[in-house]
């Protein structure tokens, strides 16, 4: 449907209207940066301001009275003055519960109020202050759902590329059980669905979502909250970082000084929306990466149980069917980044009945039945405490090794995804008038430097394990197994050598070194 649009400069207007205080400061548009990528607008000081350590009071920017902070409360009190709101918030049950869910469904509101689209004798909703902010965000959000289909195809071997198909189904489970649920509230049916009078499509769906994961924050007290003008703030971090936001005694939320800093008039005011944040994230909840930012710092996969796994199905359900590896660059003791990785899956994948892993029914004290997991003869309560008994088992050190294999595997075939297009890639970030005329170039930008730092922690992260392979001290029994993975015996998959690993830019001539698969790994190992 179409939206409404009001320009920037109408905004003070907007916030003097509804209480909103700014002291020294003002929203400007910014557009393009040098890579191509438009910052959209932001928040610049107009007077010079500082604040001190030693200061009682911190220097307040911004402050938003607490009924204007979009929370699950707010919408629910909202709510209570608004029968569309209510309507379409019950009709969505434990969704219209939730902080994203409430807050989602207030948006969709505004939206269809505002709407030249949604004409019709019923008006969409009670006008209230966020029918007229929603006007001032971004006609579009430079978020992976918004891609084109061919700048999702540049994601080919990150791991967005799968997160990104996960969001997008996800979001059309989301729209289909809205359609369901309110087909039978009549503006809705007229406004919303009809095929000669429905307006609203996933697109809106999709830009409702992408709204809220761009610009929401998380309070000290209201929780999950949008916060009008403070959602103006752009992203900083480290020491650049200007401004941080609060709740103050009075339930407002404010935008104050960080305590010693100073500002310029025409300087920015930023804040952090995390300085832990992976590239990862930044890029698929906010779309954009930092200026300086070199390290993709956590990759997150998805991993797959063999096929061939006889307890393949309790082993998923046991895990909650969290089926994620976790790669992640940490500060190591001697200071070198060395790389760490987390999977609940991994370990469970490892070991099977004949090492000494039951799955069984037990009943319940309700009557009901739930899965019971056993290692040899001790009780297991989760995945994390079957890894604490399994690092002091006797099998410790093939289970080390297979689960090592297993990963190994899986980041050797992300990485030749990820390698598959490097070449077409950089040849087109060579050619700009091939680039401009099929990708937006701050996409293509933003793109081609994330494939290049997951890349980077994904060559490392398989360096490091292929040393730790090397380091597990190996029962007698496995010297053969431990011969085949280093230098001799049967082979079957292709490993990188350590030292001539897959370069992501460069063209490094590939050195093979033939390891075992995981299945074999796991089988040899098996009788042990
Ligand atoms: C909370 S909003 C900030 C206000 C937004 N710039 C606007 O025009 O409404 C977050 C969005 O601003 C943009 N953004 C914030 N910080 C940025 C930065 N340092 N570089 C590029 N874009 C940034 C991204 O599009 C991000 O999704």
């Amino acid at each position: 449907m179409k939206r409404g649009y009001l320009p920037l400069e109408t905004l003070p207007a907007w916030q003097h209207l509804n209480g909103v205080e700014l002291s020294g400061v003002a929203f400007r548009k910014f557009g393009f940066d040098e890579h191509g990528a438009d910052k959209g607008s932001g928040i610049v000081a107009t007077d010079t301001k500082s604040s001190s350590e030693n200061d009682a009071k911190p220097e307040i920017l911004l402050q938003i009275p607490g009924d204007l902070v979009l929370s699950l409360e707010t919408v629910q009190d909202y709510a209570k003055s608004d029968r569309d709101l209510r309507d379409v918030l019950e009709a969505m049950g434990d969704f219209g519960r939730t902080a994203r869910g409430a807050i989602l469904i207030f948006l969709l509101i505004q939206l269809s109020h505002n709407s030249p689209d949604l004409q019709s004798k019923h008006t969409v909703g009670v006008s209230n202050p966020w029918s007229e902010y929603v006007k001032f965000l971004p006609p579009s959000f430079p978020l992976p759902t918004f891609y084109t289909a061919q700048e999702q195809e540049l994601l080919q071997g990150t791991s967005i590329e799968g997160a990104l198909e996960a969001k997008n189904a996800s979001l059309e489970r989301e729209f289909d059980s809205i359609q369901e649920a309110t087909k039978s509230i009549p503006w809705c049916q007229e406004l919303w669905w009809s095929e000669g009078t429905g307006a609203l499509t996933i697109e809106d769906w999709k830009y409702i979502d992408a709204a809220y994961r761009s610009r929401m924050l998380d309070l000290p007290g209201s929780g999950l909250a949008m916060v009008p003008c403070i959602d103006m703030a752009n992203h900083s971090c480290g020491d650049s970082v200007k401004a941080l936001y609060e709740e103050d005694s009075q339930g407002n939320a404010v935008l104050q000084l960080r305590w010693g800093k100073t500002l310029q008039p025409g300087e920015e005011i930023t804040i952090s929306y995390g300085d832990e944040k992976p590239a990862s994230e930044m890029l698929f909840s906010y779309g954009f990466l930092e200026d300086g930012r070199t390290a993709a710092r956590e990759i997150t996969l998805n991993l797959d149980i063999p096929e061939d796994d006889p307890l393949g199905l309790p082993k998923r359900i046991f895990c909650q069917n969290d089926s994620s590896i976790r790669i992640k660059a940490a500060r190591s003791s001697d200071e070198a980044d060395e790389v760490a990785w987390e999977s609940d899956l991994a370990w469970v994948a490892c070991v099977n009945e004949e090492d000494g892993l039951h799955f069984g029914l037990a009943q319940t004290t309700d009557g009901g039945r739930e899965l019971e997991v056993r290692w040899k003869d001790e009780k297991i309560q989760s995945p994390r405490h079957l890894r604490e008994i399994l690092a002091a088992d006797p099998l410790w050190e093939i289970i080390q090794l297979r689960a090592a294999v297993l990963l190994l595997e899986r980041l050797e075939t992300q990485l030749g995804l990820l390698q598959e297009l490097q070449e077409p890639i950089s040849k087109i970030k060579e050619d700009q008038v091939a680039l401009e005329s099929m990708f937006r170039p701050g996409i293509f930008e933003t793109i081609f430097r994330f494939r290049n730092m997951e890349g980077e922690l994904l060559e490392k992260a398989v360096e490091d394990l292929i040393k730790q392979v090397r380091e597990i001290p190996m029962p007698p029994s496995l010297t053969r197994v431990c011969l085949d993975l280093t230098d001799h015996g049967t082979r079957e998959l292709s490993y990188w050598h350590p030292k001539s690993l897959p370069r992501i830019l460069g063209r490094k001539q590939r050195m093979e070194m033939k390891w075992k698969t995981f299945r074999d790994v796991r089988d040899k190992t098996a009788a042990l």
